[in-house]
Formats: C-alpha cells, sequence, structure tokens
C-alpha cells in the first residue's frame, strides 16, 4: 500500500513538475478567454461572485488539463458535488441520511462513476494508440503500470483523479477569490494613464503621478519624472512608492498585455514576468491560507514550546500560526507584498503548499492558473467590491466576494 502510494506520487509529480506544467500556459488563457468573453462581458456593470467565477475557471481546467475530459460544459453542473465532497471531509463522520457526509459520499459515488466513464474512454482510445502520448492525469495512470507491472484498474485509477481535482479545484479558487478580497482595487486614474498614454513609461509614471495628486497615493517625487528610463530600478521604486494601494500588478499586467498580438496567447514567459503579482497573490495566501493545516507524523522523539512529542505522533501543523509569527514576519496583521522580494521568507516559515516531503505537487500549476487568471482579469476590467469587508466564515467569504466588473474603455 506504501509502495503504491509512493508510486502514485511519484506519477503525479512527473505530470505535475514545472517543466512539464509550462505548456499548459496558453491553454489556461484560453480557457479564461472563453469565460472573459461568454460569462464576464455580458456581466459588465452587474454583480458576479469572484468565488464561483473562480471555482468555474479552476473547475474547467482541472476537467481538461488533469481528467482529460473534453466537454467540461458539461460537466459544469457538477462542481457542486465536488464542492460537496470537499465539505464532506471536514465535516462530523456521520453516516446519517441528511448529514453533510452522507451527501458527500454520496456525490462522490457519483463523481467516481462518471470519471470511470471518462476512464474507459481514455482506456480504449490509447489502446488504438500505437504510441500513445500522455496529454492527461487520466492517460498517466493508464499508461503506467504499478510496481507488480500490472496497469491500475478503473476504479483506482477513479479514485486518485477525483482526489486530485477536488484538491486542486477548491484551494486555488479560495487564493484566487483572498487576491481579489486583499489586494487593492486598481485606481482608476491608472487605467486612465495606460489609455491617454498607451501603455508607456510615461503612462505608469503619468498614472502614478495623478494618482498621487488624487491623494490615492503617496510616492517619492524621484519617481513621478516622466522623462526618466523606464528601468527596473524605477520599477522597484514605484511599487514602494505606491505600496501595493494601488494595484501595482496591473502595470506589469498592462506591459504584458500592450506587447501581445490580437488573440496571441499567453505563454510561461509571460508567466514569468508577472514577479509584482506573484508577491501580492503570495501574501495574500500568507494571510489567508487556502490550506489551513496539513498533518506530519514525528519522525522522532522531540519537545516544542515545552511539551514533549513522541515519535510517531500525528501533528497538525497550522499555517495561520507559522505565517502570524513576527520573528518571521514583522507587523504580521499588515499587507505587504513586499516581504517577498529578493529572497523572500526563509525555509519553513512561509508554507501554504506545506513542506517537506509531502509538500503540494500542484504548486507551479497553481501558480500559473492563478496568475492567468487575474491577467485576464485585470487587462479587461476595473472592479468594484460590493461589500467590502465581506465577513470570512470559517474560510471564505460569507457571500463569495460580489463584485461589479466594468470594461476598461478601448
Ligand atoms: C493555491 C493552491 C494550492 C494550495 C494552497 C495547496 C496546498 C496544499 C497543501 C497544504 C498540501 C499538503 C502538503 C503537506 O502536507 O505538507 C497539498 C498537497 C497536494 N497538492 Fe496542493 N495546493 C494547491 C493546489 C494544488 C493543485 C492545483 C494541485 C494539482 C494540480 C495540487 C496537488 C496536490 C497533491 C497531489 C498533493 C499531495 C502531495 C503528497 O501527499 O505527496 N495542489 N497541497
Amino acid at each position: 500500500m506504501v509502495v503504491r502510494s509512493k508510486l502514485s506520487r511519484e506519477l503525479i509529480a512527473v505530470f505535475l513538475k514545472p517543466n512539464a506544467v509550462q505548456s499548459f500556459v496558453p491553454a489556461m488563457d484560453r480557457v479564461a478567454r472563453e469565460l472573459v468573453r461568454k460569462e464576464w462581458e455580458p456581466m459588465a456593470g452587474r454583480e458576479v461572485v469572484v468565488y464561483e467565477m473562480a471555482k468555474k475557471y479552476t473547475f474547467e481546467l482541472a476537467c481538461q488539463l488533469l481528467a482529460g475530459i473534453e466537454d467540461p460544459e458539461h460537466w459544469a453542473g457538477f462542481h457542486d458535488r465536488f464542492a460537496s465532497v470537499l465539505a464532506g471531509i471536514t465535516s462530523v463522520p456521520i453516516d446519517f441520511p441528511g448529514t453533510t457526509f452522507s451527501k458527500a459520499i454520496k456525490d462522490a459515488r457519483f463523481l467516481r462513476k462518471k470519471i470511470g466513464v471518462i476512464i474507459k474512454e481514455g482506456k480504449s482510445r490509447l489502446e488504438k494508440e500505437e504510441n500513445p502520448s500522455i496529454p492527461d492525469l487520466v492517460s498517466g495512470y493508464l499508461l503506467t503500470p504499478d510496481e507488480n507491472g500490472k496497469f491500475r484498474s478503473v476504479d483506482d485509477t477513479a479514485e486518485k483523479i477525483l482526489g486530485i481535482m477536488i484538491g486542486a479545484f477548491e484551494t486555488t479558487s479560495m487564493a484566487l477569490t483572498f487576491t481579489i478580497k486583499i489586494s487593492r482595487r486598481a485606481s482608476p486614474c491608472l487605467s486612465r494613464g495606460f489609455q491617454r498614454f498607451n501603455f508607456s513609461l510615461p503612462t505608469t509614471l503619468g498614472a502614478l503621478h495623478e494618482a498621487a495628486m488624487e491623494g490615492i497615493i503617496k510616492i517619492s517625487t524621484r519617481v513621478l519624472d516622466p522623462n526618466t528610463q523606464f528601468s527596473y530600478r524605477w520599477k522597484e521604486w514605484a511599487w514602494r512608492g505606491c505600496r501595493y494601494d494601488f494595484g501595482m500588478e496591473a502595470i506589469e499586467i498592462m506591459e504584458i498585455a500592450k506587447a501581445k498580438g490580437p488573440g496571441e496567447l499567453l505563454t510561461w514567459g509571460d508567466i514569468q514576468k508577472m514577479r509584482y503579482t506573484w508577491n501580492v497573490v503570495c501574501e495574500t495566501m500568507r494571510l489567508a491560507p487556502p490550506a489551513q493545516i496539513a498533518f506530519k507524523e514525528a519522525l522522532t522523539d522531540f519537545t516544542f514550546a515545552g511539551y514533549t512529542i513522541p515519535k510517531g505522533w500525528k501533528i497538525c501543523w497550522s499555517f495561520h500560526s507559522t505565517h502570524k509569527d513576527p520573528a518571521y514576519f514583522p507587523n504580521p496583521e499588515e499587507f505587504d507584498p513586499t516581504r517577498f522580494e529578493g529572497n523572500g521568507p526563509t525555509t519553513y516559515t512561509y508554507v501554504p503548499f506545506g513542506g517537506g516531503n509531502r509538500m503540494c505537487l500542484g504548486k507551479e500549476y497553481a501558480r500559473q492558473e492563478i496568475l492567468v487568471f487575474i491577467y485576464n482579469l485585470v487587462k479587461k476590467f476595473h472592479r468594484k467590491k460590493l461589500i467590502p469587508n465581506d465577513r470570512v466564515v470559517f474560510k471564505s467569504p460569507e457571500n463569495g466576494l460580489p463584485i461589479c466588473l466594468t470594461a476598461h474603455e478601448t
């Protein structure tokens, strides 16, 4: 059993390794653009709920890129069932009609069956191919034998795929929702500046200047000189100067957008340029970790804060406590993405993806899908929170973070 789960981990690790998932960026962008066209643009000026937008996007990606589902639209109706299974994992385990746990069991059974059908289709397709490729995780499972040289059963594969889809979809949706909740809105001045100056250096500086004049931000006068070369250093100053109140991520996103031809999809190279945006997301996940705990096993006896933990005990590690420790994060309640500049936090102090040999395998996949979503949102729209202080109940905003989108003028 242990060997099998190790093998399974290796298989997922190969599929999700950073240089393998790089090729997913255009596909992620295509899905996001479709959502912009079909769902977000028609809602301009009306209420949209960020958590729902994020779930739809991450779920569609999980269907296409992990499970190899070709008609994610058909599957869209099932994402409540995924949410139900997730709720069951953290519920009181009483299997009695009407309980969350009991509903989760039923929904898991339903989904396993549905995934099973996809797997069977994948299997017959792979059997017909002479040199079958591995375009998704399902194919990976079906084509890789276990330690006894046997291929996995449909049920076993369905179980694994269901687990990964659930883990992948909820955490990422949560990270996206909180990023929109916590990070500041892009200032209308910034966007006016973008339009007026066609996104160039004077744009940025002009927009910053305008924002400073309107009292939205406070920045050094040196940054405001529109004749200065827009070097990395300037950008850094601008970033520090406006201190994320400004939605600085919008600047780098607009610069990427400006360099793209019409219809040209994002690439991994573009994702690499979104450094500030990723710092904003990292800082959001520090304050609101999407997965809040992890279980670890003590490999030796050890003493912590006066308590002796014997070898073999299971330990519940709270990411919140680690992330709010002022020894590692001065003014821990302050939202400050600059903490992630340079080498960033020291090892095991920033752990939204866990740590050690069971650390999240989907970290790079998650980074890409989060940045692609933010790129598409920020590039197209201003956003206004409709309930600015939407209360966080348990671990998500009570109302899912309703916002109003307004398309940038073109
Ligand atoms: C923001 C998004 C995500 C967060 C915050 C997150 C967080 C985590 C955490 C905390 C763990 C447990 C680590 C530990 O015990 O030390 C984990 C495990 C895992 N995650 Fe993620 N995750 C995210 C997205 C994803 C995605 C998108 C995928 C797949 C595409 C994924 C696949 C996995 C897998 C396979 C494991 C199990 C690793 C193992 O047990 O060996 N995760 N994740």
